[in-house]
């Protein structure tokens, strides 16, 4: 068992992740933790140059779910496992769960190419919790829309958001006990403090 604590944060684009990833980390550091943020695609040199590859030239759905897990093999032994390692608390903006959203949901490429995969990449390495922030794809496309410029994995159509909504519905449904769903579709307040319900519930002694 690592010393460490690993916490991923999920959704769809849009879905405000970004939003309350730094009150989460606040809520650990206001506790005493040793707090460490990072992000997929992304998180390492190597991965951040894959992440702007991914984002933004064109491929097939393969290449991008194979690039993605290249990003997070490096990630994962130079940036999670030594924090972990370290007794750190890394808060990670996405991992695998969404290759298995955007590429098996939303690609439509299928768990046995997906699994086999993860298990290889990770070797174990796994959040112990994971907030999914979910969202139906009609509001977070709003919410989108007056952020930014959308990249190319933003420019697909709200059935594609749907169906990646679903493949988080379906990762949430087979592990309920690392996976808590946050209805984000509130004000920021509203979903701050549903986030804060499932740390003192998953924390109650932090
Ligand atoms: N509860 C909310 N109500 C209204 N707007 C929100 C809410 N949460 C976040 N936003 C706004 O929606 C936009 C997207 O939020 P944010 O960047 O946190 O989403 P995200 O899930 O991290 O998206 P991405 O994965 O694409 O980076 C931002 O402009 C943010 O200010
Ligand atoms: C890890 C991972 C990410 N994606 C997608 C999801 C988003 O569209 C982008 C990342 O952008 P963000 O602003 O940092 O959220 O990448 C994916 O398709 N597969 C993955 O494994």
């Amino acid at each position: 068992m690592s010393p460490g604590r690993f916490i991923s944060f999920e959704g769809i684009d849009g879905a405000g992740k970004s939003t309350h990833i730094q009150a989460v980390a606040d809520w650990f550091r206001a506790r005493g933790a040793d707090v460490q943020l990072s992000r997929e695609p992304g998180g390492t040199p190597l991965a951040e140059t894959l992440r702007d590859i991914v984002l933004h030239q064109p491929m097939g759905s393969l290449t991008e779910l194979l690039l993605m897990f290249a990003g997070r093999r490096d990630h994962i032994e130079t940036v999670i496992r030594p924090a972990l390692a370290a007794g750190k608390t890394l808060l990670c903006d996405r991992f695998t769960d969404a290759s298995f959203a955007y590429q098996g949901g939303g690609r439509g490429l299928p768990l046995s190419v997906l699994e086999p995969l993860a298990d290889w990449v990770q070797e174990g390495t796994e959040p112990e919790l994971t907030l999914w922030f979910d969202l139906p794809a009609e509001q977070a496309a709003a919410r989108r829309a007056s952020a930014r410029e959308a990249d190319r994995i933003e420019q697909q159509d709200l059935d594609f958001f749907e169906r990646v909504r679903a493949g988080y519905a379906a990762r949430a449904a087979q592990a309920p006990q690392r996976i808590a769903r946050i209805d984000a579709s509130g004000t920021v307040e509203q979903v701050g403090a549903a986030v804060r319900a499932v740390l003192a519930g998953r924390y109650p002694t932090c």
